[in-house]
């Protein structure tokens, strides 16, 4: 079988300058005071992992280890932050540099707590796509998984890719059958693909890849960047460190695609994302086009399969509204409220 992109049969088209009306927990913050330090003239670095409470900063090629100035109190960055840099940015052996300023995120997105963590951390800062990486076989894949890793990043304001692998050993209908309605980008890979359609969505983006351990994630990676070595354990050329310690998510850049770049963020031993904050709100507000049928609903709909004379409802039967549509959304709506999963 031939490698495919496929195209969400809505065009769903979610980006991050869109995103503005979003009402989003944690997204602004404190408005500037007039005795605050000016650090606009400091040079601007991206956070592209963290080790043992050092920030590894790239800062045009070089990297620059750094520190997070006392200022900043306890607010840390996370990887993907675009931070500015004082002090030695030479990037010279020995050197350190300090986090003296966090910039704005676009987007943040939390990890679920688990039982040593009572606490949602943020994870990574400014991703504007997520890529779940699903094998179709050896393991096969949970739609229920899925489903919920796409609530957490429609809820983050973040776009969800789904990207299954192995179609070498199992057939990716059913799948593509149920996600396409959804309106997301499908690309489906094997052994020796053709990868230019899962260039063609990572070029000038900025995407978080996530999928358990033996999906083919590494593999992926590797695959889209040369060199960078992700399964063999061997000192990574970025971290300096071996594969096995490396529990923060790392930043990776893509080689030039058609002169467009792009980022690949991967999240080793991260499989899945809080949906504490989801509201109803939230999930709709990624489903544009169903919106503006939602004007006429009782108030406190919840636009759930239960809710008595909701408006999407009446949509579908006025012929407004693809039935498997509203399915879809009622499914991602239903994954959203099961807050403990994996
Ligand atoms: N048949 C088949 N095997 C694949 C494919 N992609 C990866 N594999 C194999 O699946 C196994 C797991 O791949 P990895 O890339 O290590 O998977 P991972 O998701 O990174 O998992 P961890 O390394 O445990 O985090 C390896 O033996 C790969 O060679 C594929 O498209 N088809
Ligand atoms: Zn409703």
């Amino acid at each position: 079988m031939s490698p495919r992109a496929v195209r969400g049969a809505m065009g769903r088209n979610v980006r991050t300058d869109d995103l503005e009306s979003f009402d989003r927990p944690g997204k602004r913050s404190r408005p500037r005071t007039k005795d605050r330090p000016d650090y606009s003239e400091l040079p601007v670095a991206r956070v592209i992992t963290i080790d043992r409470g050092r920030y590894r900063c790239q800062l045009d090629d070089v990297l620059v280890t750094a520190t997070k100035a006392r200022q900043l109190g306890r607010k840390g960055a996370i990887v993907g932050d675009i931070v500015r840099l004082d002090g030695d940015v030479s990037g010279e052996e020995g050197t350190l540099a300090r986090i003296v300023q966090v910039e704005e995120r676009s987007t943040v997105l939390r990890r679920t707590a688990d039982d040593t963590d009572p606490f949602e951390r943020p994870i990574v800062a400014n991703a504007d796509q997520l890529l779940i990486v699903t094998a179709l076989a050896d393991p096969p894949p949970r739609m229920g998984m899925i489903d919920r890793i796409m609530v957490a990043a429609y809820d983050a304001g973040i776009e969800p890719i789904l990207c299954l692998t192995k179609s070498d050993l199992a057939s990716p209908d059913a799948l593509l059958a149920a996600y396409q309605p959804l309106g997301v980008d499908v690309v489906v890979t094997e052994p020796g693909s053709d990868l230019e359609p899962v260039r063609a969505l990572l070029a000038d983006r900025v995407t978080v890849f996530v999928g358990h351990s033996g999906v083919g994630k590494s593999t992926l990676v590797n695959a889209l960047i040369p060199g960078v070595n992700r399964t063999t354990g061997d000192v990574n050329d970025v971290t300096g460190r071996g594969r096995h310690t490396s529990t923060s998510a790392i930043a990776l850049e893509l080689p030039d695609w058609q002169g467009r770049q792009g980022w690949v963020i991967d999240t080793p031993g991260v499989r899945s994302f809080g949906l504490s904050h989801v509201t109803p709100e939230g999930v709709l507000a990624a489903f544009g086009d169903l919106s503006r049928f939602t004007v006429d609903c009782p108030r406190g709909c919840q636009h759930g399969a239960e809710d008595p004379e909701c408006g999407l409802d009446a949509a579908v039967e006025r012929g407004d509204l693809a039935p498997e549509r509203l399915e879809s959304y009622r499914r991602m709506w239903q994954a959203g409220r099961l807050k403990d999963w994996e």
